[in-house]
């Protein structure tokens, strides 16, 4: 079996030596492989196995379908200098179409997620830059070395190497008969529970102050919806294991995308329920996702107060704000395009939204970047209108969101993909965390009410963090 999988990647990897353009010519081979037994495979076995990676590992699973993807390593790595939020989204497009040229390819299942994968994430604004995002790039997409992609009943690896001159075809072929061991070796260890030493709401009373402020912004017109986020630096009794982290995310959020990005020694990391775009054989899915409120301890007050959301004019508001603009943006780019009339529930372990999905075929001609481009930020992260409420951010929040709130998610050669929106996220950085909470002020916000809603949204990752039970 082992032999029969080193000779046709050797007989591969041979085929595209053969047909490369020039010995001098930098070129990429991208060979995926099946891999059988679906169910011995652990994605947090699988990073936890992985550590070697460790500080270039990307982990994503979406929630009902629960695909899995995860990156290690890096062959290739871009990082954009465009610092306005339109061109860095065209700069990754033609980047990457323009990678995918010079890439031999040998990937005969297809499956979306396989083969070739630009997997990273953007920062919410692209002309911030700060010491404590100094690890994350304004645009970060890696082709990893090692793609593992688990999708229902079927798992694959994909491998990227350079064919150069220090190419050692025995060598890249050992490696990745290896890695399909490794993928399906089981998990050591249990982890210590962490401890919380300190805990801190940055700037908790100034933010509710801008709340304020901003809805005296919208009662004056100037615009009438902004989002306003602020921070929790939590640290604790020894270095957070990411790990840890991660399976604690899989166990108790499985509603929403996990995810797990590193760069050098920062891990950002979160569960987060808001699909931003999905794209799989043109078929495009996009979510309005606003409008918040606790779980109920019983069922009858779950009830309660799922009901009191759907019927509440402020939550309806903020929702509907969503809705519009991303239906236009989707428009813009799609046809047959399908929204309901009005918003449903997504109830989550530790709150409920409003929530309506968006439909559509993606047009011709046009890229899942695109989507992404036309989107961020939506209203559910920026606002209405969105130049006066990026304004008011810029100037009023006091925060550097880094990569929260923002575009992060992967698309492969076939012209797949999906993006999520980063939220209910934290950075790790060693012992410490910062993690980040924001939610849509309108102009009947109360600046209370507003702040405990950032409360629970704090709620997923301290809990994964061991801070709660
Ligand atoms: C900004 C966040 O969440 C957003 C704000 C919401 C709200 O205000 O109701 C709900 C979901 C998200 O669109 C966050 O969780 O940090
Ligand atoms: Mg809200």
């Amino acid at each position: 079996m082992i032999q029969t999988k080193q000779q046709r990647f050797t007989e591969s990897i041979n085929e595209a030596i053969g047909q490369r353009a020039h010995e001098d010519t930098p070129q990429l081979f991208s060979y995926t492989e099946k891999i059988a037994g679906v169910d011995q495979i652990s994605p947090i076995a699988v990073f936890q196995n992985t550590q070697s990676f460790k500080g270039s590992r990307i982990f994503w699973t979406s929630p009902e379908d629960e695909v899995t993807l995860i990156g290690l390593g890096s062959v290739y790595s871009f990082n954009g200098t465009e610092d306005t939020n339109s061109n860095r989204f065209k700069q990754v497009h033609s980047n990457w179409k323009k990678m995918l040229n010079s890439i031999y390819v040998d990937n005969p299942y297809k499956h979306p997620g396989t083969g070739p994968v630009f997997m990273g994430g953007f920062s919410f604004n692209p002309e911030e830059s700060s010491q404590l995002w100094r690890n994350y790039s304004n645009t970060q997409m890696t082709l990893p070395e090692y793609l593992i992609t688990i999708d229902k009943n079927e798992a694959f690896l994909t491998y990227h190497v350079w064919l150069d001159k220090e190419l050692d075809i025995e060598d890249s072929s050992c490696a990745f008969v290896k890695m399909l061991e490794t993928i399906k070796r089981e998990t050591k260890h249990a982890h210590n529970p962490l401890a919380i030493m300190n805990q801190q709401a940055i700037n908790a009373d100034e933010w509710k102050r801008t709340v304020k402020k901003a809805t005296g912004t919208i009662e004056n017109n100037v615009m009438e919806k902004v989002v306003l986020a602020r921070e929790l630096r939590v640290s604790f009794n020894r270095n957070i294991p990411v790990s840890y982290v991660l399976e604690n995310l899989l166990e108790q959020q499985k509603q929403s995308y996990i995810f797990a990005i590193e760069s050098e020694d920062d891990c950002f990391i979160g569960a987060t329920p808001e699909r931003l775009v999905k794209v799989e054989n043109r078929h495009l899915l996009s979510t309005c996702l606003a409008g918040t409120s606790p779980r109920g301890k019983t069922l009858k007050e779950d009830e309660r107060l799922g009901k009191q959301l759907l019927d509440d004019d402020k939550n309806r508001m903020e929702h509907a704000f969503v809705v519009d603009m991303i239906k236009q943006a989707v428009e813009a780019c799609s046809v047959k395009v399908q929204v309901p009339e009005s918003p449903v529930l997504y109830k989550l372990r530790n709150l409920q939204h409003l929530y309506t999905p968006v439909q559509g075929v993606l047009k011709e001609g046009h890229s899942i970047l695109e989507v992404v481009r036309r989107l961020h930020p939506t209203p559910a992260m920026g606002g209405v209108p969105r130049d006066k409420a990026l304004t008011f951010i810029q100037q009023e929040e006091n925060l550097s969101r880094g990569w929260y709130s923002a575009p992060i998610g992967w698309m492969d050669a076939m012209d797949n993909g999906e993006f999520a929106v980063a939220i209910r996220s934290g950075l790790i950085q060693g012992d410490e965390a910062s993690l980040f909470a924001g939610c849509g002020i309108v102009r009947d916000s109360d600046a209370e009410k507003e702040f405990q809603e950032t409360e629970i949204k704090f709620l997923p990752m301290l809990m994964a963090l061991g801070g709660l039970q």
